[in-house]
């Protein structure tokens, strides 16, 4: 395999009894990528990050994490890995900081990371409270701090901002990119279409067990602005959406030369009609 591949998976299947989760998944992420799944609930993505941690067996298919198959995950391997899922289990009766400090010293971090990381997430204020006691979004910025405490090579993440505030979802997302600057991959599960086009490098849309589409935010939008429209908002505050034709151009014109445009835009769409676009299918 190739030296800078986090993650090669091919081939993927899952079944459970009764429903096959991922029927035929192959996708590779590189070092220093953040890769996203996006898809509707009961797409696969968790079973797929199951898979990929070594918490569920795969039914068939070939799985290399960071050069290792997954068939003998090892102790070694789980070091230079990040998890964040909601089953991700801290010590309830130990504060934010103890949970920290702990798996520090188990990680042989120094407990400055832990300070760093207590202010990066926004749980400074908090460090003294037990962690049974955090809201739920408190909960989730511990699970990922202790998730990134040894920066880790490759970090698996799946929703990680669902449920917070704007402004904490923010700073995790900064947090993120500089892992990914710094060289760690990341392959991230969101419904959260404006989150995946922010922080994605490449993008897989997963429905039904398949990926129906991939590539780059960008490359997606180009894709799939087939009926391209202008947003034009008008001196006098109204707005309108014209579709790029003979006509438009005419009407644009006039207004031009009557000075009634204050801006025009294309209008992209977003990853949410691509989707639907796609499968058919909403998002959430
Ligand atoms: N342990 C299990 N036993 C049986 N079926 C399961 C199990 N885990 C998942 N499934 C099924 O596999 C399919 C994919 O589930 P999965 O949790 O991977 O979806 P998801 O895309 O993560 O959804 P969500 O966004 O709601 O978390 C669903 O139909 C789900 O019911």
């Amino acid at each position: 395999m190739t030296q800078d591949l986090s993650i090669k998976v091919k081939e993927l299947k899952k079944s459970f009894k009764g429903t096959t989760a991922i029927k035929d998944i192959s996708f590779t992420v590189g070092k220093g990528e953040i890769f996203g799944f996006l898809g509707p609930s009961g797409a696969g993505k968790t079973t797929t990050i199951k898979i990929l941690t070594g918490q569920l067996k795969q039914t068939s298919g070939h799985v290399e994490i960071l050069g290792q198959n997954i068939t003998n995950f090892s102790a070694n391997l789980y070091e230079r890995i990040g998890i964040m899922t909601d089953n991700s289990g801290l010590y309830e009766r130990m504060t934010v900081y103890q949970n920290l400090a702990f798996f520090a010293r188990l990680l042989q971090v120094p407990t400055s990371r832990v300070d760093e990381l207590l202010q990066r997430v926004g749980l400074a204020e908090h460090q003294k409270k037990l962690a049974s006691k955090l809201s739920k979004g408190m909960t989730q910025r511990l699970i990922l701090a202790r998730a990134v405490l040894h920066q880790p090579e490759l970090l698996f993440l799946d929703e990680p901002t669902s449920g917070l505030d704007p402004s904490t979802a923010s700073a995790i997302h900064e947090l993120l990119l500089e892992l990914r600057d710094n060289g760690t991959a990341i392959l991230l599960t969101t419904h959260n279409m404006e989150e995946a086009t922010f922080l994605c490098d490449n993008i897989a849309l997963l429905n039904d067990g398949f990926i129906v589409e991939r590539g780059t935010p960008e490359e997606l939008k180009i894709k799939f602005n087939q009926e391209k429209r202008y947003r034009i908002t008008k001196t006098s505050g109204q707005q309108v959406v014209l579709a790029d034709n003979h006509e438009t151009v005419e009407t644009i014109q006039s207004w031009f030369q009557t000075g009634q445009i204050e801006t025009i835009h294309s209008c992209e769409p977003t990853l949410g009609d691509i989707f639907i676009q796609v499968t058919g299918r909403k998002l959430v």
